[in-house]
């Protein structure tokens, strides 16, 4: 995948009269559903690569959707197929109700996305970057200004585009992306290769657009950006969807309980009864699998070892994409053990 920002993929150019009416609004389904959908390319010496195996993707209406996995475990070109940029071997895929490719005219208006590398012209300024842009799909100068005020760039819309940080110009492009004031945003990695100012700015446009009601698709493999932005994730591996939930839905659970107790030996024997795994470190014990770290508490102050510490030590989105992850071998799993697929 390439770095740095990206072009925007106008899918507003697409022919809109074929589709007919758009049916459904904003809200009343998924705005993004795939079945089994799988894809499969051929290298140079012919061998087979699965990018997508069987995924079953869905990205509730409004707000922000993490799309996370580490590299090559298929995004881009899922996200591609969502575009209509590449087409599935088979599986279903549908925005906002409307099976796509075939009906892809019908939505087309209503979807924006950053993939792939920037055409802006270096010498135009940002402004006449959008103003060339938005005479070209029909849509009115005065929306330039609009766009330009919802990605923060307005004080600087007259510097030329080739003066940008990596940060203005992808927030550019997301700019240009709005023109056509679209329902579902989809961006491809848009933090990659950004310094820290830029992915805070890019993070924070894309939880206005979040909040505005619009959906947001973002995809990632560095999970510690997408966690504070996304309302809910979905997380894949050797193309693959292995867990979906709210960010709070998937850690919830996953944490562990530390406590301090003077006979360490009895304890860690009391709890490993109950059933969860345990383990030393240092002179405390950590447990996991409790649902509630008042168990922990009760168990041994039943059997007269009292605790001098009980806390939870709480796994970040990260841990749990780890943990998630590993558990995906060579030939893949369709869902790893304990793992529930939280449907938001
Ligand atoms: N055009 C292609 N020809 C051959 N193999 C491809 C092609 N496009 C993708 N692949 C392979 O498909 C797999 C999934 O790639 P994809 O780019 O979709 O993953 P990704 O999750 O977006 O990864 P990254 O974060 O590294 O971009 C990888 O093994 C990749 O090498």
């Amino acid at each position: 995948m390439p770095s740095g920002p990206r072009a925007v993929v106008s899918l507003q150019e697409g022919t809109t009269s074929a589709g007919g009416p758009i049916i459904g609004t904003h809200g009343d389904g998924p705005a993004i559903s795939t079945r089994a959908l799988r894809k499969t390319f051929r290298r140079f010496d012919l061998s087979q690569v699965v990018a997508v195996e069987g995924l079953d993707l869905e990205v509730p209406a409004g707000g922000v959707h993490g799309f996370l996995g580490p590299n090559g475990s298929g995004k881009t070109t899922t996200i591609r197929m969502l575009l209509g940029l590449a087409r599935p071997d088979s599986g279903e895929i549908r925005l906002f109700g409307e099976p796509v490719p075939q009906r892809l005219p019908a939505v087309v208006a209503r979807v924006g996305a950053i993939v792939e590398q920037p055409k802006f012209v270096p010498s135009f300024s940002g402004r006449r970057n959008l103003e060339v842009l938005a005479s070209a799909i029909d849509v009115p100068r005065t929306r330039v200004d609009e766009v330009l005020d919802q990605v923060d760039l307005r004080e600087r819309a007259r510097d030329p585009f080739r003066r940008f940080s990596l940060g203005m110009k992808q927030r550019l492009a997301i700019a240009a992306t709005l023109l056509k004031d679209p329902d579902l945003l989809i961006f491809d990695e848009p933090t990659n290769g950004l310094d820290p100012a830029g992915i805070r700015d890019v993070r924070a446009t894309m939880r206005r657009l979040g909040d505005e009601g619009r959906t947001v698709l973002v995809s990632s493999h560095i999970l510690a950006e997408v966690q504070q932005v996304a309302d809910t994730v979905s997380i894949v591996a050797r193309g693959r969807s292995v867990a979906s939930g709210s960010v709070a839905e998937l850690v919830r659970g996953r944490g562990q309980v530390r406590v301090v107790v003077r006979d360490v030996p009895a304890a860690h024997a009391l709890l490993t009864a109950r059933g969860w795994r345990v383990t030393r470190e240092g002179g405390a014990l950590l447990v996991a699998g409790v649902p509630d770290p008042a168990l922990v508490n009760e168990t041994l102050a039943r059997e007269g070892l009292f605790a001098s510490e009980v806390g939870t030590v709480r796994d970040d989105l990260e841990s749990v994409f780890l943990e998630l992850t590993a558990h995906v071998g060579t030939g893949g799993t369709d869902r790893v053990p304990g793992v529930a697929q939280v449907r938001p």
